[in-house]
């Protein structure tokens, strides 16, 4: 697992040290894990750091520090290295370093913007120490201008990489927003600890691969902000059936999705929750959608019960119910079971506060907007998605229940819990369809999660876990073309017998 605290809070874990008279220290370590990722890099990108060209773009603060450091272990290595100074102020002994190394500098100003993109644009490497933790409300001067034209100028043609000095600078450490221009990354080499700012919002997107550099600071940090699960934790919250298990000890779904109006979403959640595995489906709904569902998978079982009537272990509530009036009253049943339910599309226009974190609500941000207006928030679809952090958490406290909010990088926020960021996904799942056969995937999980104790977040790991099952299946499906979510299954079933590998062995301990 990944887990990501906010810049104030690694900039407070330095706190010890740098009082302790460490900082120098700690500035050398960053710098030295900088160069290292970058000299790896180069190597597998060129054969050699010998002759490489590289540029620094370095800020006023310690961010420029660590960038020109990193840079002066370039020049020893034979890199024709140039630092582009953003700001009149430097760190003075890291500019001096990189001086007596041999690099050269050019003094970033608005006519200067053409030139400073050139040498970029003809460099192998660009170092991006413009701001880091320290940076407050975006980009200003030379240094917006240069963020503003660089995605057109340096991604056409030979193209550098991009490396974020700690993260990319332009993007907010705590949130991941972006409140003016920022230099996309290709990898952010970060210091400490993942700042949140690189698993959420825009931030998630701009930093590229995330590398840590262990500074020393792992025992002056607390508590996780935001947690990533990586294959093993998934494979963890995946019950693969024992020898004694019949279909309903395994865990039986319940799916009331469909309608005249709309009867795909029901076959799409359906086929997505058999492909993950569960003891049984029990759909409900209208007749023509049973027929359909018998058509495409004659092992789930069809009625048009009723939620108190119908024996299960979780519920999916909501794809394609339309306005179907017996659809809405089965959510609302749901809801108000007990049992862990996923809310999605239509249902979520039945959420009120006081939900319980067993119910998982899976709104994309258009929906979000609408279930937070409805709750009384000011809010809409363009303010959540560039600070969707700060949203989905709100979401959670206001209903009780726990939110998944999908996306590039999807965010499951659990009541006053953990928040969890998956960014295994492909935007070729941005299709119609793709969020129904999500929906099935959770519901699955939900079905056959071993519950012993359910305690505070464990159904936002099950969701997070669901959500990156989903991306993984995409990526893979994408492989072929573009994504179906009808012939999503495969995919899925691939991707949980390939988690297979990932399974704790006996004695190991999963995360729940
Ligand atoms: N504090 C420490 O112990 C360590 C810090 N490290 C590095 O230090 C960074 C933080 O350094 P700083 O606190 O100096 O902060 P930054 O380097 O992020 O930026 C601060 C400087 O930028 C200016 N600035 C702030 N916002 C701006 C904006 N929007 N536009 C233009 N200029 C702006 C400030 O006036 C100040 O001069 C981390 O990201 C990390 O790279 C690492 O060296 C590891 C150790
Ligand atoms: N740009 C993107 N990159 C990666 N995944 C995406 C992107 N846009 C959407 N997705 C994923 O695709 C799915 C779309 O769900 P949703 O919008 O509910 O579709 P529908 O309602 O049509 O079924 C979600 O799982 C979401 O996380
Ligand atoms: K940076």
């Amino acid at each position: 697992m990944i887990s990501a605290y906010s810049g104030t809070a690694v900039r407070a874990a330095e706190r010890p040290l740098l009082d302790a008279g460490q900082g120098a220290e700690l500035m050398q370590r960053a710098a030295h894990g900088l160069f290292s990722f970058c000299a790896a890099l180069l190597k597998e990108r060129r054969g050699r750091m010998y002759g490489a060209s590289c540029v620094v773009l370095a800020g006023a603060g310690n961010n420029g520090a660590d960038a020109l450091y990193a840079g002066a272990r370039l020049l020893k290595r034979g890199c024709a290295t140039t630092a582009v100074r953003t700001s009149s102020s430097a760190h003075a002994e890291a500019l001096s370093a990189f001086l007596a190394a041999g690099g050269r500098v050019l003094e970033l100003s608005t006519d200067k913007t053409d030139e400073a993109l050139q040498l970029c644009r003809a460099a192998d490497l660009v170092l991006d120490g413009v701001l880091g933790t320290g940076g407050k409300g975006g980009l200003r001067g030379p240094a917006a201008h240069l963020a503003a034209l660089a995605p057109a100028r340096l991604r056409r043609g030979h193209a550098p990489a991009v490396v974020a000095c700690d993260l990319p600078s332009g993007i907010d450490a705590d949130t991941g927003q972006a409140p003016g221009p920022y230099l996309q990354a290709d990898a952010t080499v970060t210091f400490g600890a993942v700042k949140t700012g690189l698993v959420a919002g825009p931030g998630a997107e701009a930093a590229g691969h995330i590398e840590v550099v262990d500074i020393g600071i792992t025992p002056y940090l607390g508590t996780p902000a935001v947690n990533r699960l990586l294959a093993p934790d998934i494979a963890a919250l995946l019950p693969r059936p024992a020898a004694g298990d019949q279909k309903y000890s395994r865990g039986v779904l319940g799916i009331a999705a469909g309608s005249d109006t709309y009867p795909g979403a029901a076959v799409l959640a359906t086929g997505a929750a058999l492909a993950t595995g569960t003891g049984m489906v029990r759909y409900l709904g209208p007749e023509p959608v049973r027929r359909l569902i018998n058509q495409a998978h004659p092992e789930a079982v069809c009625s048009d019960s009723t939620v108190p009537l119908t024996h299960v272990q979780a519920w999916v509530a909501g794809p394609g119910a339309g306005t179907d009036e017996a659809q809405r009253r089965r959510a609302v049943d749901a809801m108000a079971s007990g049992l862990p339910c996923v809310i999605d599309a239509d249902a979520l226009s039945a959420v009120e506060p006081g939900m319980g974190e067993q119910v998982i609500l899976t709104p994309h941000a258009g929906e979000l907007t609408a279930l937070l207006n409805r709750l009384g928030e000011d809010t809409d679809r363009e303010s959540i998605e560039a600070d969707p952090l700060t949203w989905v958490r709100k979401a959670a406290a206001l209903t009780g229940a726990t939110v998944l909010l999908k996306g590039w990088a999807t965010l499951v926020a659990a009541p006053g819990g953990p928040v969890f960021s998956q960014a295994d996904a492909t935007p070729w799942l941005a299709t119609a369809g793709s969020g129904d056969t999500l929906s099935g995937i959770l519901g699955a999980m939900l079905s056959t999660a071993r519950k012993s104790s359910p305690h505070p977040g464990c159904y936002a790991a099950v969701a997070a876990a669901a959500a990156s099952i989903h991306g993984r299946a995409g990526k893979l499906a994408a492989e072929q073309g573009p994504v179906q979510p009808s012939l999503l299954p495969e995919a899925i079933r691939r991707v949980i017998s390939a988690m297979e590998q990932w399974r704790p062995g006996p004695g190991e301990a999963g995360i729940l």
